[in-house]
Formats: structure tokens, C-alpha cells, sequence
């Protein structure tokens, strides 16, 4: 017995010693490791396990927030990323020279095809962006403008039609339909008809539950990287799947429609409605992508052009109906266009206040608040007092730049006025759009959508107010903040005509 106890415990020892030594080398490796230095709470040394967790519940970027809050313009969330929020720091990483690519997370969020979002390639991006700009300026969306100006009228006149029988109407479900109308018509050459029918269809469902998945695949790609080679059937994943290919099949059929009215252009009467792509199908061949990647870039306009406009313009109604100071003053700027104004009348006169108005939502309520991970270069970059070495991740988010104080003071407040004298440092906090090379490339046709939709807005109800019907409440605007932000109660009913002396709510409050 005596034998065996002391076998046991001569062969423990070794181990033992090599267990000490590992953890002690664990210890001094991240103890000194590259980001040691950099501010953090003390866990994010070993593990990114508690910011992934407030990722998948959609609180990630206050909880970044808060960390900004205690440690400072740079934080450590991982022993690999640190998050940034001095505006200067962050001017530097999303500039177009000697740009920082996007960080592989990209290709985990979007994955099965590399597309002008997710490529982290810098080369391969370039050829996309060169491509799929034009048309770019807002000049050049002019021949789309009949049709965005169409889709709007119906989102309107859809919303007074559900008043009447509702009491409400829900801008945040008849915004949705607006913008995808207005981009799968764009993409596709044909709209998916939401404004018409009233109704989501069934390409929208799919698009918005394979986003709902992307948090949990960009969370833990691992486990959905090995249940797709080893084919074990994960529940979440099959369905994603399942979205996925009937996502593809619907693209695919419309892109090989549109192509082959192209084909068929001037015969028989066919005439193909222009599309953002159509200078790729006409294009010569080493000019041209594939069809495949234009349905694949189609697709990812359709999820980054929909709900970023929609929920943009559903919280500008919101934050507008809430301070009735911004509303009578927006209402009295829209009383030089005629009823039926249109976006050339619009060109034609000084909108400023709608301008701030539409600056002030996209500061406050920022479509795209969470982080845009980015890494760091050859060389390494030295930020905010602190070297980061190459291959690292540095990443910046709206929800924090956008409540810098020192460039907005009371950051919490909706006031639109801050604008009429924007400071530099306003200028160098204001990142909506994204920056640098990858820059949102839609930007202008989302101002057109924006501009269009509150002006129509507030020139048709000029006395709306928020609804608290059918037990709405202001945490219903509460933002979830995934990638995207969205209204956790995924609705914002508007009394549209209820008289300017209503009683109003307190400061809308994230
Ligand atoms: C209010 C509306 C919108 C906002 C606030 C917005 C915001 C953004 C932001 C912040 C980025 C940078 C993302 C990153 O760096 O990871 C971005 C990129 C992008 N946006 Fe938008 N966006 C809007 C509308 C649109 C629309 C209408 C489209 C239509 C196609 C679109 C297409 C894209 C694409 C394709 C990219 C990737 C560009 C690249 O990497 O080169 N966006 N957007």
C-alpha cells in the first residue's frame, strides 16, 4: 500500500512541477503580453467571454460604453482587441491611405461569400467598390428618383389608411416596407411589393432571421465552423441553412430574370427598369463580375440598405413627435414646398433644419452603433499612448463617439440645433456612414431616402404625436444593439393627427 502510495506520488510530481510552470508561463505571457498595458477589466487579459455575452444579447456597445466610461479613450475587451473612442485616434485608423482592412470578424458575421461588406482583402475590395459605385453621387441616382419618390407616397398613404382603421399607424413596420421596396427594386430590377400588399414576404423573413443567427455565428464561429464540416445537426444552424438556400434560390431567380431582360432589351416591347448593377451586366468582360457576384452583392445591399434606413427614419419620427419645439419648427422650414413637392423642388430651396434634424437622429440614434473592428497594419500603430502591434484588433464604435461630450455637450439630449455651427470636434466624432475606404457606399441614397421621408413626413402630419395605443411604450423604442440597432418592441405607433397642444413625454432616453 505504502509502494503504491509513494508510486502515485513520485509520478504526481512531475506533473505537477509541469503544471506550475505552464500556468506560471500562462501568467507571465499574458501578464506581459502586448496589451497588458493597455486599461481593462482584468478578465479581458485571458478571455472575451463577457463582452460575446453582451453581443448576443444585443447590450454590447453600452457595455463598451461604460468601460470607455471607467478606463478611459482605450480599452481592453480581449487579450487581442482593444476598443478606441478619442475621435482623433479614431480618424486615424479609418482614413483611405495606409488603411487598416477590416478585421476577419467580418467574414464570421457574413459568411459563404466574400462580398464588397465582408472581404477583408483590401485588393479584392477595391475591384468590388471600383464596380458596384456607380452610380455613386447623388446626381447619378437621379434616374432612380421617380421610383423612391413612388415608394415613399405609398408608405404614406399606407400609414393614413391604417390610422383610419387603427387609430396608429406603425412607421416602423411601413418605413421597413418603403426602404426594401425601394432596394430590392434597385438590386433586382423588380420590388418586393410590402407597400403594396401590406405584408413581409418571405425573403424579408429569411433575411431577418439568418441576421438574428449572425450574432450567435460571430460569437462562436468555432462551433458553427465544425457543425458544418462535420454535418452535425445544430438546430440554430440547420435553420440558417435553411434561410440561407432559399435566400439564394429567390436571388438568383431574379438576377437571372433581370439578365435576361438585359439580353432582350428593345425586342419585343421589353425595357429594363435600371438598377444599381446595370452597368456590371453591360459591362465588357474584364470590366464585369460574375453573375454570382452580383447576386451575392445584391444581397448584402438589401440587408445593409433596409433596416439602417428604416429604423434611421422610424427613430427621426419618434424623436421629432417627442419635443414639439422641433416639430413646429421642422413643420414651419417644409411650409415653402407645394403638397406634392418632389426631390428636385426640395434641391431647389434652403432646408437647414431638416438637414440638423436628420444629423441630430443619425448622431443619437446611430443605425450602425456597435464596434467596426479593424486590424492593425504592418508595423503596428501607436494609439492613444499605447503601441499595438500588427495583426492586433482596434475597433471604434458610434455609440460612443457619438456621446463624446467635449464635442456634444448633453449627448443624451435630441436637439437638431446643435448643428447650425458645427464645431471640428463635432465633425471628427460624426461617423454614421462608417469611414475611410469602407465608407458606407450607399450614403447617398440614403440621404435621399431620409431627406424625402421625414420632409413627406411632417408635411402630411404635421401635428403627429406618439401613440400609446394598443399598449406602446416609450421602452418599446428602446434600442436593442446588435450590429444593427433596431426598436426592441419592433413597432412605433404615431397618432398622426392628434393637435400640436397634446400633452408630450419625456427626453426619449437610450
Ligand atoms: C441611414 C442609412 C445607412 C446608414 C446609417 C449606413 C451606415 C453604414 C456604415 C456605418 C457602414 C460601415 C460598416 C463597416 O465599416 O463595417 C456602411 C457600409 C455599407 N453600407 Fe451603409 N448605411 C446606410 C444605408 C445603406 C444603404 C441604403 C445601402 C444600400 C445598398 C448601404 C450599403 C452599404 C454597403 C454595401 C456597405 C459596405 C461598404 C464597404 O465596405 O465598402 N448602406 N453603412
Amino acid at each position: 500500500m505504502d509502494v503504491t502510495a509513494e508510486l502515485i506520488k513520485s509520478s504526481l510530481y512531475p506533473w505537477g512541477a509541469l503544471g506550475v510552470v505552464a500556468i506560471l508561463l500562462l501568467l507571465s505571457s499574458t501578464l506581459s503580453g502586448p496589451l497588458s498595458k493597455v486599461p481593462g477589466p482584468w478578465h479581458t487579459r485571458w478571455t472575451e467571454l463577457v463582452s460575446k455575452y453582451y453581443w448576443v444579447i444585443g447590450q454590447k456597445a453600452s457595455y463598451i460604453q461604460g468601460l470607455h466610461v471607467k478606463y478611459g479613450p482605450i480599452v481592453r475587451v480581449s487579450p487581442r482587441e482593444v476598443y478606441i473612442a478619442d475621435p482623433k485616434a479614431v480618424q486615424r485608423v479609418f482614413k483611405i491611405k495606409n488603411e487598416f482592412p477590416k478585421s476577419r470578424w467580418y467574414l464570421d458575421f457574413v459568411p459563404f461569400n466574400e462580398t464588397i461588406f465582408n472581404t477583408p482583402d483590401i485588393a479584392v475590395h477595391r475591384r468590388f467598390r471600383r464596380l458596384l459605385s456607380s452610380p455613386l453621387s447623388e446626381s447619378g441616382l437621379k434616374i432612380f428618383l421617380s421610383q423612391i419618390e413612388y415608394k415613399i407616397d405609398l408608405a404614406i398613404r399606407g400609414m393614413e389608411e391604417e390610422y383610419k382603421t387603427r387609430g396608429a399607424a406603425d412607421v416602423y413596420k411601413w418605413w421597413l416596407f418603403m426602404s426594401t421596396d425601394v432596394i430590392g427594386e434597385l438590386s433586382f430590377g423588380e420590388s418586393f411589393r410590402m407597400l403594396e400588399s401590406g405584408k413581409i414576404n418571405q425573403y424579408i423573413t429569411d433575411l431577418q432571421g439568418v441576421g438574428k443567427l449572425a450574432s450567435y455565428r460571430s460569437a462562436f464561429p468555432s462551433l458553427f465552423r465544425f457543425s458544418l464540416r462535420f454535418r452535425i445537426p445544430l438546430p440554430l444552424i440547420s435553420k440558417a441553412q435553411s434561410y440561407t438556400h432559399r435566400i439564394r434560390k429567390y436571388s438568383t431567380d431574379s438576377i437571372n430574370r433581370y439578365q435576361a431582360i438585359i439580353e432582350k432589351e428593345g425586342q419585343e416591347g421589353l425595357d429594363a427598369r435600371p438598377t444599381v448593377f446595370t452597368k456590371i451586366y453591360k459591362a465588357q468582360d474584364e470590366e464585369s463580375i460574375s453573375l454570382a457576384d452580383v447576386r451575392n452583392n445584391a444581397q448584402a445591399y438589401i440587408v445593409a440598405g433596409s433596416d439602417t434606413t428604416s429604423n434611421t427614419l422610424s427613430y427621426l419620427v419618434w424623436a421629432v413627435c417627442h419635443h414639439p419645439e422641433v416639430k413646429s419648427r421642422l413643420a414651419k422650414e417644409l411650409e415653402i414646398l407645394s403638397d406634392d413637392f418632389t426631390y428636385d423642388d426640395m434641391r431647389q430651396v434652403h432646408l437647414p433644419y431638416l438637414e440638423h434634424v436628420i444629423d441630430e437622429t443619425l448622431r443619437r440614434f446611430p443605425a450602425v452603433p456597435s464596434g467596426l473592428p479593424r486590424e492593425v497594419p504592418e508595423g503596428g500603430a501607436e494609439l492613444c499612448g499605447h503601441h499595438i502591434p500588427a495583426g492586433y484588433t482596434v475597433t471604434a464604435q458610434n455609440y460612443s463617439l457619438h456621446r463624446d461630450a467635449d464635442a456634444f455637450p448633453d449627448p443624451e439630449t435630441f436637439d437638431p440645433s446643435r448643428w447650425e455651427t458645427p464645431t471640428q470636434a463635432m465633425k471628427d466624432a460624426f461617423m454614421p456612414f462608417g469611414g475611410g475606404s469602407r465608407i458606407c457606399i450607399r450614403l447617398h441614397l440614403a440621404k435621399i431616402e431620409l431627406r424625402l421621408g421625414a420632409a413627406r413626413f411632417f408635411k402630411a402630419f404635421p401635428n403627429a404625436t406618439v401613440s400609446y395605443l394598443e399598449g406602446m411604450k416609450d421602452e418599446d423604442m428602446s434600442p436593442k444593439l446588435f450590429f444593427l440597432v433596431a426598436p426592441q418592441g419592433h413597432r412605433c405607433l404615431v397618432d398622426l393627427h392628434q393637435a400640436s397642444s397634446s400633452p408630450t413625454m419625456h427626453d426619449p432616453r437610450a
